[in-house]
């Protein structure tokens, strides 16, 4: 998959999809295979490294300068950073009443190394969470608007684990799974944003692409190890799923007000091949999700007051 964030936006009448990627050959790479499918589409494309805050604020500057209208904001960049597989966690799992689980979602095996970025943030924290509510704070204005509903798309994981995240800790600094944190903390995060949004016409959605091969699946296992081990991971799995793509596409085609906002939407494939997107319950509640919620304003406040220091800091030296 290109695109780290894709926004579908509309004015005048037009649609326009945007897309707002960290590397320009692929982001351009994407554009073309797009219009080849669909020659009259209009496409654009804006750089944003959505690790990097700086980089947020100033693709969301670029992005209100041409569009004053934003129908759905696909929220898809995501990093699992020198990902391993436990090995003693694993066999442990194999033996127990847990088996199937860890299978689908690889619950209490998949380890990362983070790391700091330069701001001070946990890297996996900043680019799979903290980056896209940045993002969806500085477009507000154009998601919450009287005449129309928007949409906020989360890509999510099924591992995203409760166990993985503390309130105490949200960026993960202490554990050794930021991925399944992170995760956890967009499904909070997406409840939270309808909690204080629905009333302004801004909605939010989580959902899971399942099992597909990319390079954050082969930076794991060896390809041709995972491409042994998929069938029974299709099996585990019920059969899901090759196409990740099926429930973003699924949830454009809703009403977004129609959508239940504790409910994680899978892209699922039937034993006969056939792709179908279905509502999970997910493991979280409104208490947990208002608590992570004041805590990244408060970290908003933060990271903008580090930002505009640094500024300060600059224009003093020149
Ligand atoms: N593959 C799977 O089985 C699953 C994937 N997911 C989620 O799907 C999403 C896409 O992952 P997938 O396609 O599998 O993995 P890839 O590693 O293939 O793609 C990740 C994408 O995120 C972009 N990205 C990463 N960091 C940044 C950044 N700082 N700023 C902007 N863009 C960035 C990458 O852009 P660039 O081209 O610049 O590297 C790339 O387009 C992730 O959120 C992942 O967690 C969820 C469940 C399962
Ligand atoms: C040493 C081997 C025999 C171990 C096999 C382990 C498998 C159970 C796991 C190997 C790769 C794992 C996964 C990869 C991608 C994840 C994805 C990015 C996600 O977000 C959800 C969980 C994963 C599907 C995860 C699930 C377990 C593995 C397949």
């Amino acid at each position: 998959m290109f695109a780290c964030v894709c926004v579908y936006c509309a004015f005048s009448g037009i649609g326009l999809l945007c897309l707002a990627c960290r590397n320009m050959q692929r982001a351009e790479a994407a554009r073309q295979a797009l219009l080849v499918s669909h020659p009259t589409a209009q496409a654009t494309l804006l750089h944003l490294d959505v690790g990097n805050m700086r980089s947020v604020l100033r693709a969301a500057e670029e992005f209100k300068q041409m569009c004053n209208r934003l129908d759905y904001l696909y929220l898809n960049a995501g990093i699992m950073p020198n990902p391993r597989v436990d090995h003693k966690a694993f066999y442990k799992g194999l033996f127990s009443s847990n088996v199937v689980c860890m299978f689908a979602t690889g619950e209490g095996i998949l380890t990362q190394e983070d790391k700091v970025t330069p701001i001070g943030l946990q890297e996996v924290f900043a680019t799979n969470l903290f980056g896209h509510f940045l993002l969806v704070k500085e477009l507000e204005p154009l998601l919450c608007q009287i005449d129309h509903n928007s949409l906020v798309i989360w890509r999510s994981s099924n591992n995203a684990q409760r166990s993985a995240f503390s309130l105490d800790d949200i960026q993960h600094q202490k554990g050794r799974e930021p991925y399944s944190s992170s995760k956890y903390a967009s499904d909070l995060l997406s409840l939270a944003l309808n909690c204080h949004y629905n009333n302004r016409g801004l909605f939010s959605s989580v959902i899971c692409p399942g099992l597909v091969m990319t390079n954050l699946t082969y930076g794991i296992l060896p390809s041709f190890f995972l491409a042994l081990i998929l069938p029974v991971m299709w099996l585990v799995e019920g059969y899901s799923p090759y196409n990740g793509a099926e429930a973003l596409f699924w949830l454009f085609m809703q009403k977004p007000e129609s959508l239940d906002p504790m409910a994680k939407y899978h892209s699922l494939t039937s034993g006969l091949g056939n792709n179908y997107t279905q509502p999970h319950k997910m493991d979280i509640d409104e208490n947990m999700s208002e608590a992570l919620y004041v805590k990244l304003l408060e970290l908003e406040d933060t990271v903008r007051k580090k930002l505009r220091d640094e500024d300060l800091d600059i224009k003093t030296k020149n």
